[in-house]
């Protein structure tokens, strides 16, 4: 079994008979969704809220019931996915795009459960380029107050060698800040540039990592 499926599958363990489940986006949580879909024919009863397009059309192919934000109080877990995880438990999250919902879907939830393979634990946040979501217009302004925080942002291409959309109709700015030492402060700096959208940056949101220690082990933390 590859890492991903390890800390994926280990995930469905904080899912109970009844829950909402904030279902997340990207390779990892993908084997999230795809055991929950096994558990929900085997008679597991939840209700997802899909991070994604993306994501909402794999639960609907594995008969996952989906239900809208608006239409529950609560999100009692979310799962999902992380491009860096600090000892913090600090994350830059958005490299599949899906920053904001997945933002806003982790904060309503009652407990976040991030699941990262091994090669995503870092001592310092900042190797891998920072998501921001901004809105089309005027991006390249915005892009420019961004710089002055101390990157060179890069507009985001689909395969085409177009500008990249978000499912929200945005763009977004990969950000390779070189370190990001104080991520609670950049990420509420970038969020006060008028355009910005959010950013990758997830602060005090994981309750609990699922990663893989040195010796090939799942390992879990609380935070
Ligand atoms: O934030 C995300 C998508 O917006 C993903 O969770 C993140 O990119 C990790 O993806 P993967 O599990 O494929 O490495």
């Amino acid at each position: 079994m590859n890492e991903k499926q390890l800390v994926g599958e280990k995930a469905v363990e904080y899912v109970k008979d009844g829950m909402i489940v904030g279902l997340g986006t990207g390779s990892t949580v993908y084997y999230t969704i795809l055991k929950l879909g096994k558990l929900v024919q085997e008679g597991l009863q939840i209700k997802g809220i899909p991070t994604s397009v993306q994501t909402a059309m794999l639960a609907k192919e594995l008969n996952i019931p989906l239900v809208e934000l608006k239409d529950v109080e609560h999100i009692d877990v979310a799962i999902d996915g992380a491009d860096e995880v600090d000892g913090q438990a600090a994350l830059i999250k958005g490299g599949g795009g899906a920053l904001l919902r997945e933002k806003i879907i982790a904060r309503a939830s009652k407990m976040f459960v991030v699941v990262a393979d091994a090669k995503k634990n870092v001592q310092t946040l900042g190797a891998f380029s920072l998501p921001v979501e901004v809105v089309p217009f005027g991006f390249e302004m915005t892009a420019r107050h961004i710089a002055k925080l101390g990157c060179e942002p890069v507009l985001r291409l689909n395969p085409a060698g177009e500008a990249f959309i978000s499912d929200n109709g945005n763009y977004i700015l990969d950000c390779p800040f070189p370190e990001i030492n104080r991520p609670a402060e950049l990420e509420r700096a970038l969020n006060m540039i008028p355009g910005v959208v959010e950013n990758g940056l997830f602060v005090d949101m994981a309750d609990v990592v699922i990663t893989v220690d040195e010796h090939q082990q799942v390992k879990v933390t609380t935070v």
